[in-house]
């Protein structure tokens, strides 16, 4: 029978202290073991002591093998034999260890002032969220590039050179006068009446330039309230003024870094604001409204105007200053009714744009259909013969389009000039669009913005003219 022996109570709590210490250290070792990162321990020589998992796993050695030997034999560009001579602890230094930066700890335990053993700790999981967070922002910036790039052929354009219509001879040699200067980078100044194609040729600039791939950015300055026009064209920073959002707005001239920017209806730019965008398009460099700090945007400048700008700088309304800034380059576009029978191919490609995808119909003009077109002064230009043409399909179920089909007042508004009556010109003209006006306000109830459609014409140069005609607007 086994006998039990009896411990005094002194070797009671010695045996209980025992046992605490054991648990202590295998508390210790489950730490060292589990911890996620690398650690280990070396002698004051530097030789290892203790070598965890982790580490084992990471640098593909086994762990337990190499205990007993020197940490240089081990461990690349260790410092751990250093820190033990020194007995200056080294806190977040970084390491190359098989070729990844690691983020390490070298720490002297020291025993009465002398160092007896340094702890170096490998932090592998931040490597591996940098390693993931740098995964993460090259798959963020792939995307800021491709949503730059949608944004880009968003904000940019449609037309190019092929997609303006006409051969006559002032359009033949207005194209190639524009695609020169898209080989430029010189400032394009575009005049002619409303709905000649001032933007198209922009765009179609932009478009042969070398910055077809940067954004298109346009401005209209009629559009624009003038007091909102600064910040439209510079930006703001937040709290500019009420109502700013709270984190500021980049500006036109911002957004078109690397492309161009288009400033259509210039002739509309308040005169205080004139002097603002003059010292912009000279230095390039512009503050936001509220802000502190210069702005630079390589930017290319094309701008268009249907008012006479020349006349505007000679009364004054204007500054010539900026006019000869923008007029670098000067593109004329002649209004529709002086370019013969480009009517006829601008209404044809029209038609096709409009009944292409309706199978089966075929629709040509007949030839007094033409005639009609052909002697229409078009005060709207190309955007009034696109109404023009839609409305004409909308209400046309057959595939001639005859003069009946044609609006009424193309019968009655036709440019009966000669050459010779060139004096007489403004006059006709003058007269035939304020009774085009008069006829699309009859049509249109009276209702501007559907005048202004069926015109072509924006409606703040409907108002214009309205008020230059002294167009009453009571029906009468
Ligand atoms: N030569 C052309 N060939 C094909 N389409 C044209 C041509 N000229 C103008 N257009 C078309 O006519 C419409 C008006 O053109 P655009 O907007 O460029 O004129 P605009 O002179 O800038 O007008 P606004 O002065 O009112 O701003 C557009 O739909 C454009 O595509």
């Amino acid at each position: 029978m086994e006998k039990k022996v009896k411990l005094t109570s002194k070797e009671r709590s010695s045996s209980r202290g025992l046992e605490m210490a054991v648990q202590q250290l295998k508390a210790l070792r489950l730490i060292f073991e589990n911890i996620h990162d690398g650690a280990c321990v070396t002698d004051a020589e530097g030789v290892i002591t203790h070598f965890n998992r982790p580490y084992g796993r990471f640098l593909g050695v086994d762990p337990q093998a190499q205990i007993g030997r020197h940490i240089t034999e081990v461990v690349e560009n260790t410092r751990m034999h250093i820190v033990a001579r020194t007995g200056k602890a080294e806190m977040n230094e970084s390491q190359s260890i098989k070729g990844q930066n690691m983020l390490v700890q070298r720490i002297p335990i020291k025993e009465n002032g002398r160092v007896v053993a340094v702890y170096g700790q490998v932090i592998f999981k931040d490597v591996k969220d940098v390693g993931k967070l740098a995964q993460k922002l090259s798959e963020l910036e792939s995307r800021v590039r491709l949503y730059q790039k949608e944004l880009n052929s968003l904000r940019s354009t449609r037309y190019t050179f092929e997609s303006i219509v006409g051969s006559s001879e002032p359009m033949t040699r207005l194209k190639s006068e524009a695609l020169k200067a898209a080989s430029t980078n010189l400032a394009v100044l575009i005049a002619g009446e409303s709905g000649t194609g001032k933007e198209l040729f922009a765009q179609s600039i932009h478009n042969a330039s070398s910055r077809r791939d940067k954004p298109f950015i346009r401005l209209n300055c009629a559009a624009i309230p003038k007091d909102l026009l600064e910040s439209e064209l510079f930006g703001y920073d937040k709290g500019a003024f009420t109502g700013a959002k709270t984190a500021g707005k980049p500006g036109k001239f911002e957004l078109a870094h690397t492309g161009s920017i288009f400033l259509d209806e210039i002739g509309d730019l308040p005169l205080e604001m004139q002097p603002k965008l003059l010292r912009a398009l000279e230095e390039k460099e512009f503050e936001r409204v509220g802000g502190n700090r210069m702005i630079s945007s390589d930017f290319r400048l094309l701008a268009a105007s249907n008012q006479n700008l020349e006349e505007m700088v000679a009364k004054g309304t204007f500054r010539s200053d900026l006019y000869y800034r923008l007029n670098v380059v000067p593109l004329h576009i002649p209004p529709l009714r002086e370019r013969g029978r480009d009517v006829l191919l601008l209404a044809d490609h029209i038609l096709q744009q409009i009944v292409d995808g309706t199978p089966g119909r075929e629709v040509t003009f007949t030839p007094a259909a033409e005639e009609l077109l052909v002697r229409h002064n078009w005060p709207g230009n190309v955007r009034e013969l696109n109404n023009v043409i839609e409305r004409t399909l909308a209400t046309c179920e057959g595939d001639r389009i005859t003069p009946a089909d044609l609006p009424f007042y193309l019968h009655r508004n036709q440019l009966a000039v000669s050459p010779e009556q060139h004096s007489l010109l403004k006059d006709v003209v003058a007269k035939a669009e304020k009774s085009a006006i008069v006829d699309a306000l009859k049509i249109a109830e009276y209702n501007k913005v559907k005048a202004a459609e069926i015109l072509g014409i924006h409606r703040t140069l409907l108002y214009k003219k309205i008020s230059r005609y002294g167009i009453s607007l009571i029906p009468g």
